[in-house]
């Protein structure tokens, strides 16, 4: 075993702090030891070595800078920090960097690919790299360029904006790596990238904490005179203190990630500009403000400063952004987007756009880019410059086999005489299959969000749940899983059914589903609704219990319904026949073509039990017997 070094000065046995996160003197909550092995300094040093000789090889003009990359290809539009001393810092420092978003709908859309594209080209160039969740933030709702308050997020609707966009932006992580791959990046040990949530801080960190560390230095002069607080107070229905302290949580964030992960440069779209300066205030008044001197982050020069830039916000064709609030959004989920239709929207963009288009949203080389343009030239009529824009902008988001199915769909709908393709998600149902055969991966992941009925959950085991969600194909594979505790369950259960917290709506936490009674799993319903199964890795289902009414007045069935298969063909023949609009020997045949039909959908390799049936079953099959036979006997 790798032996394990405590670093003197930084951690204290057994302490961690819940302010810094990090080992501390103070020792606020003792959590767990922090062991830093020799391979880990080893390898850390490696890599500060190796960042050096690049640095070196920048400054001899050998290699390029990233800056200089990002600003050619045109993603920075406002800079916190002067363009050189940012410019500088990228060269000398394998700085970290984070995007933020907050959970207020369901799924991300095409402009915040604006602000992430940046930070994923700084990944796969060796900074660390970071997206955070706002599940704290949502709460309070960012008022920026906002005139109205935004309306508060019911715990249900939370839980599944934080659930989803967790999984989006691990999908979006996991096709960022296969980008790297695929344009000749070679990862190494030293890239680093997360996905945090500001949850894990806000929710244990004391108000005064804040106060006297970050708020007692901002002074409120020009945060009110901030241009969105203005047009808010004088033009909107005013701004809440909620609302006016947005900017210190945004900054105190960043302050985490700082402290933390070196996180010293924010990106976001040009709205965020205001929230970005304030936020460079609030973490040099923190960093100064630290009482335990062993804590202080050393500030040596600009260079150690907290920096961050813009991104030029995407709009549409009436100049409005494009994002949730003005409607106009396209989702990066395929069940509210689908891929046909997401590259539908690219290959459609004018001949004007396209090479700006292609510099912000592909990770392809300006060389390539260039030659695209020059074809594109020779005969715009093709559009290959759009549909390359679109195939690349699709890999990343749902994956290469989702890019070139659509792609291909695109060219078969708009060649002569080609079958027209609906621009339809998918059969009803279909879209909760798990590809048989082939492991599950986020890019084959079937959809997530579904609909049950109360009976089922209220009062059905949990292998049954399990079954009807599609996780499992059968009520009994469902009861072995949750036997071997292979399935987990969202958030803590609540303390009484149907009362308490079962879930912390805004944090994503997951417990091995037991064998429990069937009342044991309403404990787990967020907001009495929602509830959050997962399977593996990637089969995640966000599930919101409806009244039985609704659920039939949907049309829907799910696997394992009664009088769904078999018994509710039998009721339905039953009800024909009495009001005489079938024959007893169409009866006969239907049921006869239907075991045959079973038989056919055996697998012949195993040797099959007859199945037994349920007593409703074998009450249900006398019924119709003696009405057919009463029926025949008519004839
Ligand atoms: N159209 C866009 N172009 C560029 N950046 C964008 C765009 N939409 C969102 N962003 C950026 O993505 C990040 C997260 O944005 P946010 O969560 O506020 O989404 P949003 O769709 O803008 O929300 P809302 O419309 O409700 O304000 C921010 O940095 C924001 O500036
Ligand atoms: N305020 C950002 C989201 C965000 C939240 C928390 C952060 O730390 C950073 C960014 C927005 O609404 O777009």
């Amino acid at each position: 075993m790798a032996p394990s070094l405590a670093v003197p000065g930084l951690v204290r046995r057994g302490t961690v702090c819940h302010s810094c996160l990090s080992s501390c003197a103070k020792g606020l909550a003792p959590i767990r030891l922090r062991h830093i092995s020799t391979g880990f300094l080893r390898k850390t040093a490696e890599a500060e070595e190796q960042w050096q000789q690049w640095a070196q090889e920048i400054k001899d003009g050998k290699r390029p800078n990233l800056w200089d990359i990002l600003e050619e290809r045109g993603y920075v539009k406002d800079t916190a920090g002067s363009k050189d001393t940012i410019r500088e810092l990228m060269r000398t420092k394998r700085i970290g960097a984070y995007v933020g978003v907050d959970p207020t709908a369901s799924s991300l859309h095409v402009g915040h690919l604006l602000p992430l594209m940046p930070l994923f080209w700084m990944y796969m160039h060796g900074y660390a790299a970071f997206t955070l969740l706002g599940g704290s933030t949502v709460k309070i709702g960012d008022p920026t360029d906002r005139l109205k308050d935004r309306a508060v997020i019911g715990n249900a609707d939370l839980a599944m904006n934080v659930t989803k966009m967790h999984y989006q932006m691990k999908k979006l992580w996991t096709n960022v790596e296969a980008q790297a791959r695929r344009h000749g990046y070679q990862k190494e040990w030293a890239w680093k990238r997360g996905i945090v949530n500001n949850n894990t801080w806000w929710n244990s960190l004391p108000m005064l904490e804040v106060l006297k560390r970050a708020g007692r230095y901002m002074r409120v002069g020009p945060m009110l005179s901030r241009d969105t607080v203005k047009r808010k107070m004088t033009e909107g229905d005013g701004v809440s203190f909620a609302e006016f302290s947005y900017p210190i949580m945004q900054g105190w964030d960043w302050w985490m990630l700082f402290s933390k992960h070196k996180v010293q440069m924010q990106i976001g779209g040009s709205d965020q500009y205001g929230n970005i300066i304030t936020g460079v205030d609030i973490v040099k008044a923190v960093r100064n403000s630290e009482p335990a001197p062993n804590l202080r982050i050393p500030w040596k020069g600009p260079l150690d400063d907290p920096v961050g830039f813009t991104v030029p916000l995407l709009t549409d064709s009436s100049g409005a952004k494009f994002g949730k609030s003005a409607g106009n959004a396209l989702w990066l989920d395929q069940f509210m987007t689908s891929a046909f239709d997401l590259y539908g929207y690219f290959v459609r963009r004018p001949d004007a756009d396209v090479e700006k288009l292609l510099k912000l949203f592909t990770f392809m080389p300006m060389e390539e880019i260039q030659k695209v343009m020059t074809e594109q030239m020779e005969d715009p009529s093709k559009r290959g410059a759009q549909h390359r824009l679109a195939y690349e902008v699709l890999t990343l988001v749902h994956g290469e086999d989702a890019a070139k199915e659509a792609q291909q769909q695109h060219r078969m709908m708009y060649s002569k005489g080609g079958p027209a393709i609906p621009s339809v998600i998918g059969e009803l149902g279909e879209e909760y299959e798990a590809p048989s055969g082939k492991p599950t991966t986020p890019n084959n992941a079937p959809r997530f969000d579904m609909i049950l009925p109360e009976s089922l959950i209220m009062g059905k085991s949990i292998g049954r749940i399990l079954f009807a969600a599609g996780l499992v194909e059968s009520a009994r594979q469902g009861h072995l899983l949750a036997e071997q505790q292979g399935a987990y369950i969202g958030g803590m259960p609540g303390r009484k059914v149907g009362q308490g917290q079962p879930m912390d709506p805004s944090q994503l936490t997951w417990n091995p589903i037991k064998l429990w009674f069937p009342q044991e799993t309403q404990r787990y319903l967020i907001d009495g609704k929602l509830l959050i199964l997962r399977k593996g890795k990637h089969n995640v289902r966000i599930i919101k219990m409806v009244s039985d009414e609704e659920y039939k007045a949907s049309g829907q069935t799910y696997p394992g319904q009664p009088y769904t298969g078999r018994l509710r063909q039998m009721k339905e023949l039953m009800t024909l026949l009495k009001a005489g609009k079938t024959t007893p020997a169409e009866v006969r045949q239907t049921l006869l073509n239907e075991a045959m039909r079973e038989e056919e959908d055996g697998d012949e390799s195993t040797l099959k039990f007859p199945k037994e049936k349920s007593d409703v079953e074998v009450k249900l099959e006398a019924q119709l017997e003696r009405l057919l036979e009463e029926a025949e006997s008519k004839l």
